[in-house]
């Protein structure tokens, strides 16, 4: 990792995920067919006190070649004396949310303060997530509630820094 003499200083719980990553997950859930993904996360800063987040993923086929564009979002991870974090993400798929959750070590966790939706959004209402450095790999999870299920797991990935 890179030294960056420019990094606020509320900022420095996070420093270990800023930069580019990418790698592959997995994608399942009782109402779909699981896949493999590729994924590009970015966390950035401008000098103050939040990250600057997008990430995309792609359907991969058994040879690991991209077929298609999957879930995309982008935010804004805000961090408060502490390590309190107050996350917002917005989604092409009809949603906007909040996660609130702590910063300690170099593990995340993070829960839906509130999920709003579009009228033609499919029916999601909660989630968490966790991220963590693994062996350098940033490694996340998340479960959500959604289309009637209950809170269970839909997406992990194991990334690798390459920036
Ligand atoms: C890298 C992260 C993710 C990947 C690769 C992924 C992938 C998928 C895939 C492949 C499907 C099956 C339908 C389709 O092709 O669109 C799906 C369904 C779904 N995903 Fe995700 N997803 C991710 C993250 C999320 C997030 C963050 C949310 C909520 C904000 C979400 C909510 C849903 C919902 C509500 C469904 C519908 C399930 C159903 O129709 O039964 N996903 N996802």
């Amino acid at each position: 990792m890179q030294l960056d003499a420019d990094l606020p200083t509320p900022l420095v719980p996070l420093a270990w995920l800023i930069g580019r990553w990418e790698g592959a997950g997995v994608v399942g859930y009782p109402t779909i067919e699981s896949a493999n993904f590729g994924q590009e996360v970015e966390f950035r800063h401008d000098g103050r006190p939040f990250l600057h987040y997008r990430s995309q993923a792609w359907l991969l086929d058994d040879d690991g070649a991209k077929v298609r564009p999957l879930a995309s979002e982008t935010g804004f991870w805000r961090i408060g004396d502490g390590g309190d974090l107050e996350v917002l993400l917005t989604h092409p798929t009809g949603y906007v949310e909040i996660y609130v959750g702590t910063a300690d070590g170099a593990r995340v966790t993070l829960e839906t303060d509130l999920v709003a939706r579009t009228p033609t959004a499919k029916e999601y209402t909660a989630a968490t997530r966790m991220y963590g450095l693994v062996d350098g790999d940033l490694m996340w999870v998340m479960d959500m509630a959604a289309v009637g299920q209950p809170m269970q797991s839909h997406a992990s990935a194991q990334l690798k820094r390459v920036e």
